[in-house]
């Protein structure tokens, strides 16, 4: 059988990714989360696991550098890619929501201004409600932008809501729910059809 490279998103749900694997059969010894090696393999050598910023797993599938990738819904969206998405881990559980102070209007009469790390998702969401914006792409601390009156609102994701709620920001709008899911190639998909087949039917087994 052929190794499968899997490219894993760092972060906050590297560790509950490389528990599913565990428990689907695939044990990646020497993995821990303060190590600063990038390659790893399952003892019976079926995947190759590269580790990578989350928001470069859908990059690596799409050019066909890892022929799966496990990463968030909210990077898969933001990347705009076509791939197969086959699996929901239901793990980074969380939802996509437009935010902004408690007094902000949305209208289709002035062009908003939307600060965001996920900018593709934020001009797709108000494209299709026809709303004119402009977009502000940020890499972090986005809740700062209609403080500081650099946006009007922003689009961000919110878990426990305590990063809008601290700011004295409101959701304005909840826009869709968010998790990890699993992605293939196409072209892997359609070569190494019977190692990642069996990959997802281990991974299905173990998942609720
Ligand atoms: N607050 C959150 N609650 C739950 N899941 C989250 C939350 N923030 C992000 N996630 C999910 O976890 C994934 C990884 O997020 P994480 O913050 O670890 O990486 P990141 O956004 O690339 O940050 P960094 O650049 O600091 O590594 C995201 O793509 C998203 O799907
Ligand atoms: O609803 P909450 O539970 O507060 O979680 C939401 C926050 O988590 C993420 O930020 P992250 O922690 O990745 O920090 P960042 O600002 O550096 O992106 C996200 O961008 C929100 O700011």
């Amino acid at each position: 059988m052929e190794c499968i490279t899997l490219a894993l998103a760092k972060g906050r749900t590297a560790k509950g990714a490389i528990a599913i694997l565990k428990r689907a059969g695939f044990h990646f010894a020497d993995f821990h989360e303060k190590s600063r090696k990038l390659v790893f393999y399952d003892t019976k050598k079926q995947i190759k696991l590269i580790f990578v910023k989350a928001v470069d797993v859908p990059t690596y599938v799409d050019k066909g550098a890892a022929d799966i990738g496990i990463a968030g819904k909210d990077n898969i969206m933001e990347a705009q890619v076509d791939l197969y998405e086959l699996l929901d881990l239901k793990l980074g559980k969380c939802k996509f929501a437009v935010a902004g102070l408690p007094d902000q209007k949305i209208d289709h009469t002035t062009v908003l201004t939307v600060a965001s790390k996920y900018p593709n998702v934020a001009e797709h969401y108000f494209e299709q409600k026809g709303i004119t914006v402009d977009t502000i792409k940020l890499n972090g601390s986005v809740e700062l932008a209609p403080l500081i009156g650099m946006a009007d609102v922003i689009v961000d994701i919110v878990e426990t809501g305590n990063t809008i709620n601290e700011n004295g920001l409101t959701i304005i709008e909840d826009m869709e729910p968010i998790s990890t899911r699993l992605i293939v190639n196409k072209a892997s998909f359609a070569t190494k059809t019977k190692e990642i087949q069996q990959i997802i039917k281990k991974l299905e087994s173990v998942l609720e």
